[in-house]
């Protein structure tokens, strides 16, 4: 079976930036897998290198068996990213949005699927809605359902629940439970370490462009621990000893 991620010998400089310094990181299929690091680490550039929207400076980056610069249009189709930044059309509805980004993947009639997500993510009653009227929560899980209209295999989350409430974080979470469930690969990236240590079979610990730490998370956990640390106490480690 293809790795749903296979990265090797990634580098990339933002002029004297080395934003990712050597990354080499597979991701097996059906995997729930954290992507953890301070500010300015490199995750969101390694997930725009895997989206095409960064051309790494070497190394090669592969979705579902595809390479994301020699096959980009089926390493596209293998992907859903919900991104960082709150970047919307203003003009267009919740459903426009959402029939509009079915539209960039070649698909039609998808409103069966778009009421699906809706519904899981608790915007049902903002299909209609206009997309300035919404709240920030609100336009975070549009987010979410903007990278999901295509049943993407691999789904990169980047700080999903950025502002994002209890009740709905935990909604969101069930949903993407349920789709890794169904054999989706979940790549998240996020501050809330507690968020990663539930939800993580496996994480990556970047620091400078690197990964510090790979391992399953329960492993984390025992190498780093005496029986009572949580994964927040381990990721200061990891950051420490790194230094
Ligand atoms: N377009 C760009 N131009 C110049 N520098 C950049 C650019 N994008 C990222 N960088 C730099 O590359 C480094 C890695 O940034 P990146 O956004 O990948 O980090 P991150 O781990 O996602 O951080 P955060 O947790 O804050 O989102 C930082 O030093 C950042 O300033």
């Amino acid at each position: 079976m293809v790795p749903a991620l296979r990265i090797a010998g990634v580098t990339k400089r933002f002029g004297t930036t080395r934003a990712l310094a050597g990354i080499d990181l597979e991701v097996a299929q059906g995997e729930f897998f954290g992507l953890l690091g301070p500010n300015g680490a490199g995750k969101t550039t390694l997930i725009s290198a895997l989206a095409g929207l960064v051309r790494p400076d070497s190394g090669r980056l592969e979705v579902m068996g595809h390479d994301v610069q020699a096959d980009y249009r089926q390493a596209r189709l293998k992907l859903g990213v919900v991104p960082q930044e709150l970047v919307f059309d203003p003009f267009f509805s919740v459903r426009q949005t959402l029939r509009i980004q079915s539209g960039y993947y070649g698909i039609r009639r998808n409103d069966d699927w778009i009421d699906e997500i809706l519904a899981n993510l608790d915007l049902a009653g903002k299909a209609e809605a206009n997309m300035r009227s919404l709240s920030g929560g609100m336009k975070r899980r549009v987010l979410v359902a903007q990278a999901l209209v295509h049943k993407p295999p691999v789904i990169v989350l980047d700080e999903p629940t950025a502002g994002v409430d209890v009740e709905l974080r935990q909604g969101l979470w069930r949903f993407i439970r349920r789709l890794n469930g169904e054999g989706h690969s979940i790549v998240l990236t996020t501050h809330y370490l507690e968020e990663a240590e539930t939800q993580c079979g496996r994480i990556a610990m970047m620091k400078a462009g690197r990964i510090v730490a790979l391992d399953s998370t329960g492993n984390l956990l025992r190498r780093f621990g005496d029986g009572t640390t949580n994964l927040e106490d381990a990721f200061m480690r990891v950051m420490k000893e790194a230094a």
